[in-house]
């Protein structure tokens, strides 16, 4: 142990910012390897460094990122320094510190060194899982007898769901929904990728439609006994609602184009990853797993961004090997709480094309030509031909091209500052009679001033009528309708103080009673998970009263239900007028009010976490910001760092 850091407040006061989990972290590593000698003060802070990447939801720290980088250095406004911090070393004296030092990935200790990153040894084992499953996905794929449907029948099926385009505009245009189906059919893993409204659910459902389809045609001789066994999953209670219902309307709307005995067979429930998997209370393992194997044909993931690593490969390994499995997800959101970032790394941006076999394929049963070929065929290898199962779709079918919600989401997660900022400031124009004031865009809206000027008129249109509805449906719905958004939960302009001040106005008005800590109508999320009663972090319920005039928790279910909870028995929750932006993923509302810090050297504040914010809502936008506080967040990319690096392979 390097004299300096006998103790933790010894580290404290040489790096700025550093947690006391970090350092212990690095102590106890430094001491279960003590026989190597490891008094190295690179050393001690590189652990240091990973176990404030991991918190960070990295996978890994590679060397190069932290290399004669100043860790933990600071200094006051004026200029004087606070902390020394401490200078690590450059790229190739740490890679040989740490293959002195470190241990090789086949060695039992905590720590991995490999390929110039440094891992704790659990995720490097989670990480090699996914890619051994990504690479026998990816041979699968390549080989004849695994492959799934004959190409005429792929052809014929995908025939009668996209009936030709009539509209010569469109003739050369690729029809990507198509290309992912007929990409997704003969393969038993794919990726359809996208933004909000890009079509992914409506996508999906036609792929299901044509699994079920090509299973039970007679020409095929591949089809499984029986019918298909489909499950949809979304990480979430409420992902999943919205799943169901997205499969549900997407399932109506091809009432008539596709025959009712195919629809029937598509479930219209999803439920949550955990719920599939089978909860073991008080532990964390599963009760499917390698040697207890998921009974299905067919596996939907939704919102695979939520989804980390550890559950990704949990979910793999109860996975049959005939199981053909389908992740859907927006991989410009927020990544996953826990550490990973699956999505991004198996569905990297750009798409580098496809090789040149799945693009015969494509070619041949969509009749989709001038699809993009993979660059360099010569090095392709099981991981490069990845990219061979992930199609982007990226026209919005829910915000027209000319919407503000739409083009400013796209500004912002693309790093465009002025575009941004202009559509958000956009001051009305006097129409041509001289009397109108309208606005070009009136989805998008700048909220100037303290919450206290605008916050009064959206609870008075928003949450007090929900003290009048009738019944719980439609409370549920009103509460349904709007959301306050915020990027941080204390200060001022964060959920404790918004749900404080939403709380003191609807007293104000008469609507809740100063006195009650419990009150009919009030919302409210659950924020830890508890299996027996079946209520997850996240899920969102109402206070209300039941038959018997008694006042109960109601949280809504799949097929309109509802589930009764005596409040007594509810786990930790809150109230929830207002609510963080990482918690409403998978979510959507009418309108959105979506709060930023005043602060500019906030942490949390990137683009990633306000596209997540802005995508949330449907047909409203309402922004309280500052400028310099916007231009920070838009110029801020969220990075994991992770070991999958599907092209450099
Ligand atoms: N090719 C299409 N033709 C007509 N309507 C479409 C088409 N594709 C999608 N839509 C419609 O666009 C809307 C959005 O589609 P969908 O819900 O599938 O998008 P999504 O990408 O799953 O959205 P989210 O990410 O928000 O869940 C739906 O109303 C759907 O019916």
């Amino acid at each position: 142990m390097p004299a300096l850091y006998k103790q933790f407040n010894h580290a404290q006061q040489q790096l700025n910012n550093i947690e006391a989990v970090d350092y212990f972290f690095a102590k106890e590593i430094q001491q279960s390897l003590d026989k190597h000698n490891n008094s190295d003060q690179q050393f001690f802070h590189l652990l240091i460094a990973l176990s404030e990447s991991l918190r960070a939801g990295h996978s890994c720290l590679p060397l190069a990122t932290i290399a004669s980088t100043r860790f933990g250095y600071s200094c006051d406004k004026q200029g004087i320094v606070t902390h020394n911090g401490f200078t690590f070393a450059e790229q190739p004296q740490l890679v040989s510190l740490c293959e002195q030092l470190f241990i090789k990935p086949d060695d039992n200790h905590a720590i991995v060194f490999y390929e110039n990153n440094v891992y704790l040894r659990r995720y490097y084992h989670f990480e090699q899982e996914l890619l051994t499953f990504i690479s026998a996905k990816s041979a699968q794929a390549k080989d004849a007898n695994v492959q799934i449907f004959e190409a005429l029948d792929i052809k014929n099926c995908l025939a009668a769901l996209f009936p030709a385009q009539l509209s010569a505009d469109d003739k050369d245009e690729i029809d990507w929904q198509k290309v992912a189906v007929a990409n997704a059919i003969n393969k038993k893993f794919s990726i359809i990728a996208g933004g909000p409204g890009t079509g992914k659910t409506y996508t999906v459902t036609k792929l299901l439609a044509a699994l079920v389809m090509l299973n039970s045609s007679s020409s095929s001789n591949k089809k499984l006994n029986g019918d298909l066994k489909i499950a949809l999953v979304a990480p979430t209670g409420k992902a999943a609602q919205r799943l169901s219902e997205s499969v549900t309307n997407a399932l109506l709307g091809f009432t008539g184009q596709i025959s009712a005995a195919v629809l029937s067979k598509i479930p219209q429930e999803a439920q949550t990853l955990h719920r599939l998997l089978g909860v073991i209370p008080n532990s964390v393992n599963f009760r499917h797993h390698q040697d207890n194997l998921l009974n299905i044909d067919v596996l939907l993931i939704d919102e695979v961004s939520m989804v980390d690593l550890a559950l990704m490969v949990r979910v793999f390994r109860a996975l049959p090997s005939r199981c053909q499995i389908i992740l859907l997800g927006d991989a410009d959101q927020l990544p996953s709480v826990a550490a990973g970032s699956v999505l991004n790394d198996l569905a990297p941006k750009p798409h580098r094309g496809y090789s040149p076999e799945n693009q015969q394929y494509l070619s041949q049963v969509s009749e989709c030509s001038n699809l993009p070929q993979w660059q360099k065929p010569s090095k392709s290898s099981a991981l490069t031909l990845a990219a061979d199962h992930v199609v982007f779709l990226d026209k919005s079918r829910r915000f027209d091209g000319e919407g503000g919600i739409g083009k400013i989401a796209s500004h912002v997660i693309n790093g465009h500052f002025s575009e941004s900022w202009q559509l958000l400031t956009e001051k009305p124009v006097i129409d041509n009679n001289h009397q109108n004031v309208t606005k070009s865009d009136n989805t998008l809206c700048l909220l100037e001033g303290k919450a206290s000027s605008w916050l009064p008129a959206f609870v008075s249109e928003y949450y007090a009528p929900i003290f009048a509805q009738k019944t719980v449906s439609a409370a549920f719905k009103q509460l349904q309708k709007f959301r306050i958004l915020c990027a941080t939960r204390v200060g001022e302009q964060g959920v404790e103080s918004l749900n404080e001040h939403v709380q003191n106005i609807l007293i104000k008005r008469g609507d809740i009673n100063a006195f009650e800590t419990r009150y009919c109508g009030q919302p409210i999320m659950i924020n830890v998970n508890n299996y027996s009663l079946g209520l997850y972090n996240g899920d969102i319920g109402l206070l209300w009263k039941n038959e018997a005039g008694h006042l109960m928790a109601v949280f809504e279910q799949a097929n309109n239900e509802y589930k009764w909870v005596n409040p007594a028995r509810l786990p930790q929750h809150e109230t929830v007028y207002a609510m963080t932006i990482h918690k409403t993923q998978g979510s959507e509302f009418e309108h959105v009010v979506m709060v930023l810090p005043e602060q500019t050297d906030n942490k949390l504040l990137s683009r990633e976490l306000m596209y997540t914010a802005i995508t949330r809502a449907k047909q409203k936008l309402s922004i309280a910001t500052l400028a310099n506080v916007w231009r920070q967040g838009v110029m801020t990319k969220t990075t994991r760092y992770s070991g999958v690096d599907l092209y450099k392979k």
